[in-house]
């Protein structure tokens, strides 16, 4: 489990360790972490350092420090390293001393770089590039290793409003922020370097799931289980429209469970056709008891939708409600009344969903994802799991993980309802609904990658991948503290 700190957590942790460091010490500590990629970097990209070239990109503050600093370490080891002021009266003065010093060259241009450091701005920035940042920014050509943080990228929302840095690397300082997991694209590989600002912090605002935090989670079939005491999942999906909704969510909670799943609703042909092992029946109240119910994918809008949902609730069951389960109940709250208040609900929207059922309770998706979904499960006493590249779960505690796509290949038709099985299987063995939710997000990326291999790929290729991604997180079980 990796935690992910605000930029007001970090500052006021950072504050209190520069009380008692020696002055100039955390910023050559962080410098020298950036020289050390930087240089790693140069050596993958041109199989050396020496004579070599890197361009510093330096702003006003301290971000720009980092870079003077590192640029300095880099020239100490015969690289040919320019840095271009965007502030030149307000370079960092000892940075800037220093770089000089190391034989560092000041120049107005970019020249022709095999690397480009990114010090314009770190923890403090605010909106997008400024036109003279963004206009050299845009005429790189080659790797961009950011300090801290991609410039122009919003640092605790990871929202683009403009020009910013697509980085290829990473290096950030003491804690990741939010914008290391909101927004990957923009951050490429994210490195940490380790400025002992542990002590210092708080418990983390969100928290990132890794395979073994899902390998633990995971509901290891024991000797005296059966098919029932490992939860039963019920799946509540599917019309004549939309039988293929039905298959690919049963199918994936049939990956994704070795106990039972129960089928309900008018696709069971189809769904025993194709996973002979579902118990299928034609209604929720004929479908015999369950642990979990998922419902909505493709169910419709109509009154059927509406009595399946209220039937579902009904049950008193953890629940996983998407797609039309959602749009029902945007377009009708009062089919929250059947929920019985003391079962969890898991609510997936993407974010067409989630403005169809958030706008009317004041809530708008706007810049800030996190604070969003934290409005809307604090509001509702819901769980909510808002789709996305950089996937956002949270709980109606508060609680908040943030599960970061690989690749965008899971974008694809009926990859959602994937999602749904495997958070209706999570939620069927007993996990808490929150880590049940963000443990199928992980899966779902893993899967993806599995079953991608850098090609498109069909929701049903990846379902089929859920037991390798398993696999994948089973193999490095151990439950750890939260990482830095
Ligand atoms: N405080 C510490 O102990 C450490 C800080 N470090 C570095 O210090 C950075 C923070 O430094 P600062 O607080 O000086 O601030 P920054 O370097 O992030 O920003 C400096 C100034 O840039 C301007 N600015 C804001 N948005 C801008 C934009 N979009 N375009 C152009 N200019 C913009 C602002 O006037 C801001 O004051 C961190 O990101 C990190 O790189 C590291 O050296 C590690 C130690
Ligand atoms: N750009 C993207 N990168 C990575 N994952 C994405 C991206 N866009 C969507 N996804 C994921 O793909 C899935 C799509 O779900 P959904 O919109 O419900 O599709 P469908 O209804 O067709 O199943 C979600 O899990 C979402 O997080
Ligand atoms: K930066």
């Amino acid at each position: 489990m990796l935690g992910v700190w605000t930029t007001e957590q970090v500052r006021a942790a950072e504050d209190r360790l520069l009380a008692r460091t020696p002055d100039g010490a955390l910023m050559r500590k962080a410098a020298f972490g950036v020289a050390t990629v930087a240089a790693a970097m140069l050596r993958d990209l041109t199989g050396g350092t020496a004579g070599r070239r890197v361009t510093l990109l330096v702003g006003a503050g301290n971000n720009g420090g980092d870079a003077l600093w590192a640029g300095a370490t880099l020239a100490r080891r015969a690289v040919a390293v320019t840095a271009v002021l965007l502030s030149p009266d307000r370079a960092h003065v000892e940075g800037l001393a220093a770089f000089r010093k190391a034989g560092g060259r000041v120049a107005a241009d970019l020249g022709d770089p095999d690397l480009v450091i990114d010090g314009i701005v770190g923890l403090s920035a605010r909106g997008p590039l400024r036109p003279a940042a963004a206009a050299l920014v845009e005429r790189v050509e080659v790797p961009i290793l950011a300090v801290d943080l991609p410039s122009g990228v919003d640092p605790d929302t990871g929202a683009v409003d403009g020009p910013a840095v697509r980085a290829d690397v990473t290096v950030t300082f003491g804690a990741r922020k939010p914008v290391h997991v909101l927004n990957t694209a923009h951050c490429g590989e994210v490195r940490l370097v380790d400025l002992g600002l542990a002590p210092e912090l708080p418990d983390p605002d969100l928290i990132t799931l890794e395979a073994d935090d899902v390998g633990f989670a995971w509901r290891v079939p024991g000797p005296s289980d059966d098919k029932y005491t490992q939860g039963v999942t019920g799946i509540a999906a599917g019309s004549s429209t939309y039988p293929g909704a039905a298959v690919l969510s049963t199918g994936a909670a049939v990956l994704a469970t070795s106990g039972m799943v129960r089928y309900a609703g008018w696709a069971a042909d189809h769904v025993r056709d194709r996973w002979p092992e579902v118990v299928a029946t034609g209604t929720v109240e004929d479908a015999g008891r369950v642990q979990a119910w998922v419902v909505g994918p493709g169910l419709g809008t109509g009154q059927t939708g509406r009595d399946v949902l209220t039937a579902v609730f009904s049950d008193g069951v953890p629940t996983c409600v998407d797609a039309d389960g959602i749009t029902l109940l945007a377009a009708t709250p009062a089919l929250w009344d059947a929920r019985d208040p003391d079962a969890p609900v898991v609510l997936t929207p993407h974010a067409g969903e989630f403005a169809r059922i958030a706008e009317p309770l004041g809530i708008t998706l706007g810049a800030d994802r996190v604070a969003a979904a934290r409005a809307l499960a604090k509001r509702l006493d819901a769980v909510v799991l808002l789709k996305g590249n950089a996937t956002v779960v949270a709980a109606p505690d508060g609680r908040t993980l943030v599960n970061a796509a690989t690749s965008s290949w899971l974008a694809t038709a009926g990859s959602g309802d994937v999602l749904t099985g495997l958070i209706g299987a999570l939620l069927a063995s007993g996990l808490d609904p929150w880590l049940a939710a963000g443990c199928a997000a992980w899966l779902h990326v893993r899967s993806a990658e599995l079953a991608a291999h850098d090609a498109p790929v069909p929701a049903s290729l990846i379902q089929q991948a859920i037991p390798a991604a398993i696999r994948a997180a089973r193999n490095l079980v151990a439950d750890g503290p939260v990482k830095p």
